[in-house]
């Protein structure tokens, strides 16, 4: 996080409606806005649309990177100030991450941004990768991914590090760690928060075959875990976050912590190395030919 903010991206404001911030019972919090008729605070950076409305404690994080979402550096950068900011601001309880995008949760880390590049680029690239995963896998608030869309690769890692995944039932939408068909390797904390999701032998088949889910199938597996008519995820997502408001939050973040703690420790013990491998994967010759071919594939509309 603090090479994220070191890169010096602009703080995302949320106004200064809030005079009167304190816990109470259960460790929820309560807000008091006396200078504001509205609860509500927006803000918008240019790729994510931040709504907390403090009189529920809930945000909305809106991707709106058109036209599908992907996560480039600005976006990543971005995304890890966002959570950074909700994570500190002790109005905001949980937050739900969704789309502007229509049909598109996200499509994934931007592969223009691991494709001809310098190995400088690449490094700070995987970085602002690294940070994001590790702010949303160790959040200590609640997490819901209101994913309604198509979720390939990263889209799903950010679904799978959220704590309760709703997908629009719509059979046309996919979801799943494809990196494979791209000729690509998802790395091994990619894999383990897969794992620690659906469990080891589907991660197996998922990640060598680089499978692709359908809604109904993703929910056999434990993929997400509701589906729900599109035109409802937004209020469903919201109900179901009052639910998780319900749990004190001491206790909750403990819970979470102690079955996540390890698999983000493993990943802060070795980031330079895997920053390393990053790099020097990306940039070997026949990767970059295989991500120029699929490129092309995807501007031929053949993927
Ligand atoms: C052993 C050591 C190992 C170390 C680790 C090494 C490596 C780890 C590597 C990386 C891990 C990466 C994880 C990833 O996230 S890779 C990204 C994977 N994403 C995808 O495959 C998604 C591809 N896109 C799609 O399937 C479709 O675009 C989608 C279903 C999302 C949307 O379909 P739709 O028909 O609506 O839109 P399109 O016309 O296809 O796309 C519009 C436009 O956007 C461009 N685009 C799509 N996805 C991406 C992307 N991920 N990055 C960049 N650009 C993307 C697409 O090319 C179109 O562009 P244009 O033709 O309009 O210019």
């Amino acid at each position: 996080m603090a090479a994220v903010l070191r890169r010096g991206i602009k703080f995302i404001s949320f106004g200064s409606s809030q005079v009167f911030s304190g816990g109470c019972k259960h460790g929820k919090t309560s807000t008091l806005s006396s200078f504001s008729s509205s609860n509500r605070n927006s803000s918008s950076s240019s790729k994510i649309k931040v709504d907390l409305d403090s009189s529920t404690g809930i945000a909305v994080m809106k991707f709106q990177n058109p036209p599908v979402n992907s996560m480039n550096l600005e976006f990543l950068t971005e995304f890890s100030i966002g959570l950074e900011k909700l994570e500190l601001d002790k109005s905001c309880r949980g937050v739900i991450l969704t789309s502007a995008q229509p049909k598109i949760f996200s499509a994934g880390l931007d592969i223009l941004d691991m494709y001809g590049k310098t190995p400088e680029h690449y490094e700070e690239f995987w970085r602002a990768v690294q940070d994001m995963w590790l702010k949303l896998y160790g959040y200590s608030k609640i997490t819901i991914a209101a994913i309604n869309g198509s979720s390939p690769a990263g889209g799903c890692l950010v679904s799978m590090a959220s704590d309760y995944r709703i997908m629009a039932d719509n059979p046309r939408y996919r979801i799943g760690l494809n990196e494979t068909q791209l000729g690509i390797v998802a790395p091994f904390w990619f894999k383990d928060t897969m794992v620690n999701t659906v469990g080891h032998r589907t991660t197996e088949l998922s990640l060598q075959f680089g499978l692709m889910y359908s809604p109904s199938d993703a929910l056999k597996i434990g993929l997400v875990d509701q589906l729900v008519p599109e035109e409802n995820i937004l209020s469903t997502a919201t109900e179901t976050m009052t639910k998780w408001l319900d749990i004190p939050d001491h206790a909750r973040e403990i819970s979470k912590s102690m079955l996540r703690k390890p698999t983000v420790d493993r990943l802060l013990a070795s980031r330079d190395a895997d920053i390393k491998n990053f790099v020097s994967f990306i940039a070997k010759d026949s990767i970059q030919k295989s991500l120029g071919l699929y490129l092309t594939m995807l501007k031929q509309r053949k993927v």
